[in-house]
């Protein structure tokens, strides 16, 4: 017969059956210990040992642990992993718990999930990355969506409607770190072939979460409100979005949902479109290799605060169309880039502020502690200099500073300005992260404090007295008060002594605590008050302190959206004036947009591959590309040839990336710049295999093109780089001649088409809008020596064997392609195979085919010549004589 379960054990169960999906971090006095196989999987993943306690049904139980203190970074390690983790605490302690009873065991229960989506903490979060949590909603049978998001950190929430069809360009726009969704919307083809390619943690969630009532219903509690109308009506799918995210967040925060700010409300058709494969192929925030670094995103940010860092990476992910609103950040970069001195001095008080944003957010959780509330108080005063300093030294603003500056000015926000002064007076500079451990509060700040303080610290001066009083009447020079947790304040003489304080004269007044190896211990009735005393002191100080930093806590509280404007206004100006600083670096100008639909830059630079030619001591060549959709003063399409490695793809990206540069308010790296609003980039450069999907290079590259050529409207910009090339040659030719015909007739917008057939360049002479213009390459003695500017025309000749040589192909392939090479040549100029009917840079390998063994060498390599009878050997010879005669 199996014993029953322990108590303790029956507790555990019952709390993992309600976290199944998680690993249950139980809380364990000083330590969170796993069990069965969250023991197993954490032991693997964080490297730490698996032992065994107690048995369940006559089986050991794996057990893992890590101490509470260093909790976070493994929880930091579980999440980066993809586990979601259930944090179960003890609610009351063994003491509490033995009021109930014996044997009653301590009660705990999960006060939180961590998961990807709903981090709080510094330690687990990127400071200079949102940590967005989107849901996705479906109404009408799955034609309407609505998308609502949060960043649990910083309090941010928008709600907006979505085509289903756009879901996947709207959540590589926001790189959410989780994404929720009904487990039925889960099941929809659409959105399941949509999230393969999402590179984001996905929790399917009930469809009963995704109810639109249940929507509005928390939507309501969330905003404190009656009525939704003063945040505009809301659809059926996105209060649908609404029930899964905020259901989620009052899931994983165990009922203490964080208070969102007021939901914001955008349409995705306010946006410059961008979809997925694009955006990737751009790497506007993320490279090719995977990481910040070397992307479009990490060369121009010179932010210098968190909240900035934030606000450029989404501006950069989501470039606008209004011109009134791009226009304003403009004019706050260009008021930025006119008065260096001001800019820089405006930096340099940046610096010295804080993530006002999450701090507000930490304490709003009950997550924070004083060094958030030191974090609001400087970065109060690093605004309000900022703004000061701006006003004075600029009359007549540009808007969106000017605005900014009102936020942060403390004489005009009376609330804020109140309580940075009592933060400042409040708090010590070198506040500890955790309130608990005292110590933090500022002397005069709190007159009851100071009180107990002092009663403290005289107490403790009474007992500096008392070791000179007791050494004189016991005649122990080396007598000492110390003090540990244990005993508290004792007396401490050396074993040697101990004699003289039993049975000296005084005998009587030292009562025995402990007796150690060198020591022994006393203490007095005296001492036994005093140090009383002093602990009461110290617990009441401490409770005293808790009492103020929850008063500020509160203060923080009703205070959030104040605190919400001046983190945003600090991070308007920290945007403009690093958008500023990294223009006057790189030599960027002011964009000039318009309603055309030009595309003229002149003396353009990639911002990427100039700033690592930069670092390598190189410099990068300038080149134009003047385009207009309607064709009248420029070409709408332009067909770029040259050999490989020449820049086509630099060229082709960076006038891409000037157009979105533009659009998100930055300054572009050019002479000049003027653009007629772009609605959608397309991008379709390099070929990437998508296996995982069951894609080929080919298939990948024909999907991106036909959306390209579906959606393409007047006002978008595409480039299209080597289209067709992953096929056999005449088949590649053809759908790239079709394409550009599509693009040219049919979609009439502004399009760069690289290619490496030479016969498109024909094209131009007739379709009346469209352009060639070349990389140009040089041959200089043997060499080949890349130029990197663009001219008008098509390419003269190729120089891919030369590239090769470069490549480092062995030197017998090279010199066999150059043999080739010369044959063709010949052959074309006797009329045989024509080298213009093939890729003009690339196809150097593939006429390799008609070198393969004749029929007649395959017969001679066949043949036994030793075991061959002479009769045989004359018959073969009237074989092969045939063979090469047919
Ligand atoms: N304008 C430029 N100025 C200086 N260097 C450049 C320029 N453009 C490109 N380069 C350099 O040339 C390299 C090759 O450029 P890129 O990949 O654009 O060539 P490509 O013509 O597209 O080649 P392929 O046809 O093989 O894809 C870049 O990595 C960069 O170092």
């Amino acid at each position: 017969m199996s014993k029953a379960p322990s108590p303790f054990l029956v507790q555990y169960l019952e709390i993992k059956e309600r976290h199944n999906d998680a690993l249950l971090f139980f809380r364990m006095g000083d330590f969170y210990e796993l069990f069965f196989e969250d023991a197993q999987i954490a032991a693997a993943a964080l490297d730490i040992t698996l032992t065994a306690r107690g048995q369940h049904s006559g089986e050991p139980i794996p057990m893992a642990g890590v101490p509470f203190h260093a909790a976070e970074g493994y929880l930091a390690r579980l999440i980066r992993l993809g586990h979601r983790v259930a944090v179960c605490e003890q609610l009351e302690s063994p003491e509490e718990a033995k009021k109930r009873g014996y044997k009653s065991i301590v009660r705990r229960d999960v006060v939180r999930i961590v998961t990807p989506g709903t981090l709080t903490e510094d330690s687990l979060l990127d400071a200079r990355a949102s940590n967005i949590l989107v849901a996705i909603g479906l109404a009408s049978g799955g034609s309407e969506g609505g998308v609502a998001l949060a960043d649990v950190s910083t309090g941010r929430f928008e709600v907006f409607e979505a085509a289903p069809e756009n879901f996947g360009e709207i959540l590589s726009s926001l790189s959410p770190k989780e994404l929720l969704l009904s487990e039925s919307a889960y099941a929809r083809p659409l959105i399941s072939d949509m999230l393969e390619s999402l590179k984001t943690a996905v929790t399917p969630r009930p469809a009963v979460k995704a109810d639109k009532s249940s929507g509005e219903r928390q939507l309501k509690d969330a905003m404190g409100v009656k009525s939704l109308d003063a945040y505009g009506g809301f659809s059926a799918a996105e209060l649908s979005a609404c029930a899964l995210l905020l259901d989620y967040l009052h899931l994983t925060q165990a009922g203490e949902a964080p208070r969102l700010d007021p939901p914001k409300r955008y349409m995705s058709k306010n946006f410059m479109s961008i979809d997925p494969s694009t955006r990737t192929s751009l790497e506007i925030d993320v490279s090719a290799q995977g990481g910040r670094k070397g992307s479009l995103l990490h060369a121009i940010d010179c932010t210098i605060t968190a909240p900035g860092a934030r606000r450029l990476a989404d501006n950069l992910a989501r470039p606008l169309i209004d011109l009134d609103v791009i226009n304003s950040r403009l004019d706050a970069v260009g008021m930025f880039v006119s008065d260096r001195d001001l800019r820089e001095e405006v930096r340099d008080f940046l610096k010295q502020s804080a993530d006002i944003e999450r701090a507000r957010m930490r304490l709003q959780l009950g997550r924070g502690g004083p060094k958030d509330l030191l974090a609001i108080a400087s970065g109060l005063a690093a605004g309000a200099q900022a703004a000061n300093r701006l006003r004075a030294g600029i009359a007549g603003l540009p808007v969106l500073l000017e605005e900014a500056c009102q936020s942060l000015d403390l004489k005009l926000q009376t609330g804020l300005g109140e309580f940075s002064d009592t933060l400042s007076a409040a708090i010590h500079e070198d506040a500890p992260v955790l309130a608990r451990d005292g110590g933090f509060v500022r002397e005069g700040y709190d007159p009851e404090l100071d009180e107990v303080r002092s009663l403290r610290d005289d107490s403790r001066k009474i007992i500096a007295g008392l070791q000179a009083k007791y050494a004189e009447k016991t005649g122990i020079s080396s007598l000492k008060i110390r003090h540990n947790k244990v005993l508290g304040y004792f007396i401490d003489v050396t074993a040697r002594n101990a004699d003289a304080m039993q049975n000296g004269p005084h005998a009587g007044d030292f009562i025995h605590r402990q007796t150690i190896a060198s020591a022994m211990r006393f203490t007095t009735v005296e001492l036994g008050e005093l140090d009383g005393r002093i602990a009461r002191a110290d617990g009441e100080s401490k409770a005293r302190e808790m009492d103020i930093f929850n008063e500020l806590v509160t203060r923080a509280n009703n205070l959030s959206q104040e605190l919400r404007t001046a983190a945003d206004a600090m991070a308007a100006i920290d945007v403009a004036a690093a958008l500023a600083h990294w223009a006057e670096d790189v030599k960027a100008v002011r964009p000039q947009l318009d309603d055309s639909t030009r595309f003229n830059a002149v003396g353009a630079r990639h911002p990427v591959v100039e700033a690592a030619l930069r670092k390598e001591g190189e410099g990068f060549t300038a080149n134009d590309c003047i385009l207009d959709a309607d064709g009248k003063d420029a070409p709408r399409l332009m067909m770029v040839t040259g050999p490989n490695m020449a820049g086509k793809s630099t060229y082709l990206r960076q006038n891409a990336l000037l157009a979105i540069l533009a659009q998100a308010g930055c300054f572009v790296p050019a002479q000049q710049f003027n653009l007629g609003l772009v609605d959608r980039v397309f991008s379709r450069v390099g070929a990437s295999d998508d296996l995982s999907r069951g894609r080929s290079t080919f298939m990948v590259e024909m999907i991106e093109t036909a959306a390209i050529l579906n959606q393409a409207g007047p006002r978008a910009f595409v480039i299209l780089d080597e289209v067709g090339r992953g096929t056999a040659t005449y088949d590649g030719l053809a759908i790239a001649w079709a394409a550009v015909e599509h693009l040219h007739e049919k979609n009439k917008c502004r399009a760069i088409f690289a290619t490496h057939y030479h016969e498109l360049t024909d094209l131009a002479e007739k379709l009346s809008h469209a352009g060639n213009a070349s990389l140009r390459a040089k041959d200089w003695q043997g060499d080949l020596v890349f130029l990197h500017d663009v001219k008008p025309g098509a390419a003269d000749r190729s120089y891919g064997v030369q590239v090769a040589k470069l490549a480092g192909m062995p030197r017998a392939a090279v010199k066999r392609a150059e043999d080739v090479l010369l044959r063709l040549e010949g052959e074309a100029k006797k009329g045989g195979p024509k080298l213009d009917d093939l890729p003009l840079f690339a196809a150097v390998a593939e006429p390799a085919a008609s070198f393969e063994p004749s029929a007649v060498e395959l017969l001679l390599q066949d043949l036994d010549v030793d075991g061959m009878s002479p009769r045989e050997a004359l018959d073969m010879l009237y074989k092969l004589k045939l063979k090469l005669g047919s």
